[in-house]
């Protein structure tokens, strides 16, 4: 079969057991040969070959609703309904996109980035189906790492009580993107070795069919048996009495077992559960031996040896910078306390996990919990450090208000990949942060322009007594400066100026202050003298300056890699209308009011108009006609 070229993902339909084992094999080859130049998440994708194979054999998509939570796993089912040709532009600028997306094709139902939706949406649709007298199947495809964040297990509880057809396949690799936590993990650990209650029970009911009727007292005892059986064998007994009908263990790569769960799913009424066991990084040796992230999400690499391509010499991630400077602090200061949420690997936690067992916590996909959690870690004394993708703080927010800014609580929120992230897309970028923070009370927001200041600001934000603060950090390499041996205390609210000059000032932070320098030299080329400002506090913003600044009534320009609506250009514009500062020419450059799709940050950067040719013609705009020199 051409996987650049499938027609139609009924093409399986009347496959063989042995042909699916071929097309399976042909899956992994392409999935292993593509991703090798592109990267992507080869790891939960391997696994789900045969999966996804036998649902597309099973059900009718997309009459029957495919769901795939957190989605990054849906490489299969986007080659099977024909996006295998343009594998060699995943999540490239423009490209295939890494997750499933519904102006691409009428199979990708649901769209997701973010995990545990799945199911909640695949509550509206049976809802919508049944309202409307439809009858198709509604079928969410959840991980069992997924299963952990709260939202599916909202769902979960509503499903069951609400007895709707809804056909939950569980994906259980024992893998978050690194190895799952907690306690629902180990109840499915006892479900996959409790073996396969369904084939007991179903020889019981058998059985008991057997017993001749006397009078019912046999028949109603050995009904009350086989409920009690339950409990000593029953391996789904959790999700049956939440109302599913739990099917499982299933193996996962076995066609034969796979399509006979799959048949009595399709066909059970009421809200069912498969549980299908699955190995992350399935056929290809270096992801099945990393013990550490079975090859979640990578880079180019050389399929032979599995060795990752990358640049030689590169400094190291931002996440590293803050990671060995919140180590540092550790060992000075016992009441500090790291908490993510299932991001270690990624937030690059784990020397501190290594160094400081007892003060590390991976609390699952549970983003809520770990931001209310870290507010009851502060109210004892501690000093919590909440390592949070700035996308996954999203989730978090009423935590943030109502728990930790609402008492005013001492918790570090470090806000990793802030700013557009690249291959991931628009589920991912990091850029609402500000905008969503800066208008909660007693947070305090600042951002480094490089890995010294970080260590600074990391200093900072420990020492820091007066409630919640937040240290943005990008995704990516920092920049190779030299590191300061003692980390300083940084005034809050405090801002410096890079260069200075006496035509007009741009006002930027963090990521952008390159950017800002290369305009500032291109202007002056042209005779105009440009002041650039580490405006590393978003908020408190220093006032004192910003007074001198429209005090000169130059120009002043806001740049920021983050929404233009309501981030740091909108609080300086805030400012310059309370304190009346009229007629000062002001413009804000940032993100626009739209989503920011995949592609390599460079080009993202010059899409959104975060180019020098940008930041230069709007300081010339902004200039008296008399100071527009050549
Ligand atoms: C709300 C949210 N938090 C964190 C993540 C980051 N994340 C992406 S995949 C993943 C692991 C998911 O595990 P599982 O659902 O078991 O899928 P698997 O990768 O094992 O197939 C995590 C933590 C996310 N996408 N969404
Ligand atoms: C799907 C998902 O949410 C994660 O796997 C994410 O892609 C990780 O991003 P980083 O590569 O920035 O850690
Ligand atoms: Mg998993």
């Amino acid at each position: 079969m051409d996987l650049n070229n499938i027609k139609d993902p009924s093409v399986v339909k009347n496959l063989t057991d042995e042909e699916m084992r071929n097309l399976a094999q042909d899956v992994r080859n392409f999935l292993i040969n593509n991703l090798s130049e592109t990267g992507g998440h080869l790891g939960a994708n391997l696994g789900v070959v045969e999966l996804t194979l036998a649902l597309h054999r099973t059900f009718d998509s997309p009459n029957d609703r495919f769901l795939f939570d957190v989605g990054h796993q849906s490489y299969v089912h986007k080659i099977l309904t024909g996006r295998g040709g343009q594998f060699d532009t995943l999540r490239k600028y423009q490209g295939l996109c890494g997750f499933p997306k519904r102006n691409e094709s009428e199979h990708d139902v649901w769209e997701t980035g973010h995990s545990s939706t799945s199911l909640s949406a695949a509550m509206g649709m049976a809802i919508a189906r049944d309202l409307k007298n439809e009858s198709h199947s509604v079928v969410p495809i959840i991980g069992d790492g997924a299963l952990t964040g709260g939202m599916a297990l909202e769902a979960l509880n509503h499903i069951g009580h609400e007895k709707k057809n809804v056909t939950v396949i569980l994906n259980d690799n024992e893998m978050s993107i690194a190895k799952n936590v907690g306690a629902l993990h180990s109840a499915l650990a006892r479900m996959r070795s409790a073996g396969k209650y369904n084939r007991v029970k179903d020889d019981f009911e058998w059985l008991l069919k057997k017993i001749p009727a006397i009078g019912g007292r046999v028949a109603s005892t050995a009904e009350r048996l086989k409920d009690s059986m339950k409990y000593f064998v029953v391996p789904g007994m959790f999700f049956e009495e939440l109302g599913f009908t739990y099917y499982g263990p299933v193996d996962g790569h076995d066609f034969e077992d796979l399509q006979g769960n799959l048949d009595y799913a399709r066909k059970t009424e009421g809200p069912v559960i498969v549980h299908v066991m699955t190995q992350k990084g399935k056929g290809y040796q270096p992801a099945e031996s990393d013990v550490k992230d079975k090859w979640h999400g990578v880079g180019p690499y050389k399929i032979d040896s599995g060795e990752k391509i990358k640049p030689a010499d590169a400094p190291p991630a931002w996440s590293e910078v803050i990671s060995e400077a919140l180590r540092a602090e550790a060992r000075e200061d016992e009441r500090i306390v790291a908490v993510t949420p299932a991001m270690i690997l990624g937030s690059k936690l784990e020397k501190f996990g290594e160094e400081f067992p007892d003060r590390l916590y991976d609390v699952g996909i549970a983003e809520q919990h770990a931001t209310t959690m870290s507010a009851g870690l502060a109210t004892q004394g501690m000093r919590p450090f909440l390592a949070i993708y700035s996308t996954f703080l999203q989730r978090g927010y009423d935590q943030v208000i109502h728990d930790v800014a609402r008492q005013n609580l001492n918790v570090i929120f470090g806000i990793d990949r802030a700013g557009l992230v690249g291959a991931d897309g628009e589920t991912h970028q990091g850029v609402f942060d500000i905008a969503f923070l800066r208008t909660v009370p007693n947070m305090s927001i600042m951002m480094p322009k490089d890995e010294n200041e970080a260590k600074h600001m990391v200093h900072t934000a420990v020492k820091y007594e007066d409630g919640p603060i937040a240290l943005r950090y990008p995704r990516g390499n920092a920049l190779g400066v030299e590191v300061a041996d003692k980390p300083e205390t940084i005034d809050i609210g405090s801002w410096e100026t890079l260069k200075p000059g006496e035509d007009a000032v741009i006002l930027t932070f963090g990521t952008t202050i390159p950017l800002a320098i290369e305009a500032a030299e291109t202007l002056q080329e042209q005779g105009v003298d440009v002041e650039v400002v580490n405006a590393r506090f978003m908020k408190p913003m220093d006032e004192k300056m910003l007074h001198e600044i429209f005090e000169r009534n130059i120009p002043v320009l806001t740049l920021e890699e983050a929404v233009v609506q309501g981030s740091f250009g909108s609080a300086v514009l805030e400012f310059q209308s309370d304190h009346s500062y009229y007629n000062r020419p002001l413009k804000r450059i940032g993100l626009p009011d739209r989503f920011v799709e995949h592609g390599d940050v460079k080009d993202l950067w010059k899409e959104v108009g975060l180019t020098r040719e940008n930041v230069v013609d709007k300081v010339l705009k902004l200039l008296p006609q008399s100071e527009k020199r050549a």
